[in-house]
């Protein structure tokens, strides 16, 4: 069977850079394209040069003539940059792994419109261990259900430009999920100030941003006279990229649909 091609939009953020490493290595995926923003200056270096390994691809900002030398895109960049390069794929039909986070509803509206034509798999997070700890907070939240507090801290890196993190607010979308609540009706995100005793009703949402924390999320369910604390730590963007690297054999051979990791690793 031929290998998978993929291509690497953000070639030369963090993410970028990491996804070509994992392609590069994956024996069943090629790196087909690489692309990141005009002016940047990756465009012209090599897909190799980037990772400090052998491939020649070069970095282009050419998204709509790279895509013919893919079977997927993979993008990890930003959500106006990614609703530009989802429209390219559904124009061109190569399916696409969306890792950006921060959308508003109206972009995520965008990304399910166009996986009725190409095959999409959106995730604000590929980890795995991060999809094995949505499928424990339901768990919890269905036991715990009376009489836990429920409160979601996170922290990252100090160039993270959304709050609370994509992982955060999937985590309380989950947890509200099983307790039959609407994250969008009962998230606090911060306090400060008077703010009256807590509504036993409400998902709270911290934030820590600082140094070079790759991405730590925990959910506290806190009780009267026992805690329990739901934590997943990154200490390396390998888990992200080797996740990314299931999705685009997962969507190989598929012609539309909307995934989620869940979805890639059967855990649905
Ligand atoms: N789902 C998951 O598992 C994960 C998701 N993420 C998410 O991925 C995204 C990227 O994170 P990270 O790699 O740390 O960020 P970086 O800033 O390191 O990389 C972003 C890349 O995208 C490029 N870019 C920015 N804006 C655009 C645009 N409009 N069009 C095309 N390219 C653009 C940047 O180019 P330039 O540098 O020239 O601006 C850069 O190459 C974030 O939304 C983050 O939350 C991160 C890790 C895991
Ligand atoms: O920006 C990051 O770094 C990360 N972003 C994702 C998110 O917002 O959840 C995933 C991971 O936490 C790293």
């Amino acid at each position: 069977m031929s290998a998978t091609r993929i291509g690497v939009v953000g070639a030369g953020g963090r993410m970028g850079r990491m996804l070509i490493e994992a392609a590069l290595k994956d024996e069943q995926l090629a790196v087909g394209a690489a692309f990141d923003m005009p002016g940047s200056p990756v465009i012209g270096k090599t897909a190799g040069d980037l990772v400090g390994m052998a491939c020649d691809v070069l970095v282009t900002d050419d998204v709509a003539a790279g895509l013919k030398n893919i079977d997927c895109l993979i993008d990890f960049t930003r959500p106006q940059g990614t609703l530009q390069h989802l429209e390219l794929c559904r124009q061109a039909g190569v399916g696409i792994i969306i890792g950006t986070t921060g959308f508003e509803a109206e972009g995520k509206e965008a990304i399910a419109a166009a996986a009725r034509e190409i095959p999409v798999v959106f995730a604000p997070n590929m980890a795995v261990g991060v999809n094995l700890v949505f499928k424990l907070l339901e768990t919890a939240a269905s036991i715990l259900n009376q009489g836990y507090d429920i409160e979601i801290v996170e922290a990252h890196h100090r160039l993270k430009i959304d709050a609370p993190s994509g992982t955060a607010l999937r985590m309380g979308e989950v947890v509200a999920g099983a307790l039959g609540r609407d994250l969008a009706e009962c998230a606090v995100y911060g306090r400060e100030g008077v703010t009256g005793e807590r509504d036993p009703s409400t998902i709270g949402f911290a934030t820590v941003r600082g140094g070079d924390i790759v991405g730590d999320h925990t959910v506290m369910f806190c009780g009267l006279g026992e805690r329990v604390e739901v934590t997943h730590k990154a200490s390396s963007r390998m888990p992200y990229a080797l996740g990314s690297m299931r999705a685009a054999r997962f969507i190989a051979g598929r012609k539309s649909g909307l995934f989620d990791m869940q979805d890639v690793l059967g855990l649905r």
